[in-house]
């Protein structure tokens, strides 16, 4: 079981004369079984953030620890799934998924035997052998999914997973996430634009502003709970203080920022 902890993160881009910052002061904590949710506007900087902690960009200041030991560059303990799942084409959907583990250095055997039961956790369990161009949408985010798990990775950092998906497989995934993590107990980070994917999946929310990146407000959850101790989605979303909160957050959403980064096209 493991701790991630940030502290005091700082990030600018753009040249010294127009430094832009995104990242000031910030301070984050991560441990198992946490889902941490991160809901603002586009440009706040939550992509920037989430690249920094899974060290696949140098913060200018501050630290990240896993388990008090600190960390500089990206490794197995933190996987990360983008909303354009990245896989090979080249490779069909049981090498796409097991493309980790052979890195890794495990053997044809094991590999074959991970990827038979991913696939069969995550529902396509027959098509190991497709191409990744012959799956659908959804297929492929579940198969990015399962690859970024199959690694066991001690915490999960997603962003916008489901933003391509259409709402009835969103809502599968949402439901296939919380099943997945609440077997490995891994800690989860999650960015959304999707008021109502952050509140059915966070066990903390982020109401968040920026750039630079600020948090406006905190609330700890427990609709996630509820799905795993077996109340149905629907009844969760209909709530009326789900939906109560739903509203709350809509109207205290900020707007994006206008600003311009500079950001290279
Ligand atoms: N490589 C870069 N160079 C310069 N500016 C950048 C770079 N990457 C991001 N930015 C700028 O930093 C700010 C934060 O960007 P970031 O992608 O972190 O925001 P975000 O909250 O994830 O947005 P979205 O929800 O639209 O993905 C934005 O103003 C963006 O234009």
């Amino acid at each position: 079981m493991s701790q991630l902890t940030a502290r005091d993160l700082h990030l600018a881009y753009g040249p010294a004369a127009q430094r832009q910052p995104v990242l000031q002061n910030l301070d984050l904590s991560l441990g198992p079984d946490e889902i941490l949710v991160l809901l603002g506007p586009s440009g706040c900087g939550k992509t920037s953030l989430l690249h920094v902690l899974a060290g696949l960009q140098a913060p200018d200041a501050g630290e990240i620890r896993i388990d008090g030991q600190a960390t500089t560059t990206s490794d197995g303990r933190r996987g990360v799934v983008f909303q354009e799942h990245a896989l090979l084409p080249w490779l069909n959907a049981a090498d796409n998924l097991t493309l980790g583990l052979r890195l890794r250095g495990l053997g044809r055997h094991q590999r074959r035997q991970a990827a038979e039961d991913w696939l069969a956790r995550i529902g396509m369990a027959d098509l190991g052998r497709r191409r990744i161009d012959a799956l659908s949408g959804g297929q492929r985010q579940r198969l990015g999914l399962a690859r970024a798990l199959a690694t066991e990775p001690d915490f999960l950092l997603l962003d916008e997973p489901f933003a391509a998906l259409d709402a009835i497989t969103r809502e599968r995934m949402q439901v296939l996430l919380l099943d997945l993590a609440r077997r490995s107990h891994q800690g989860l980070l999650l960015i959304t634009h999707s008021v109502e994917e952050a509140l059915f999946l966070a066990s903390e929310l982020w109401l968040l502003e920026g750039p630079p990146l600020l948090v406006r407000r905190r609330m700890s959850l427990d609709f996630s709970q509820r799905h795993v101790a077996g109340e149905p989605v629907r009844d969760i979303v209909t709530d009326p203080r789900f939906q109560a909160l739903s509203q709350e957050l809509l109207q205290a959403m900020p707007a994006p920022s206008g600003r311009s980064s500079g950001r290279a096209a």
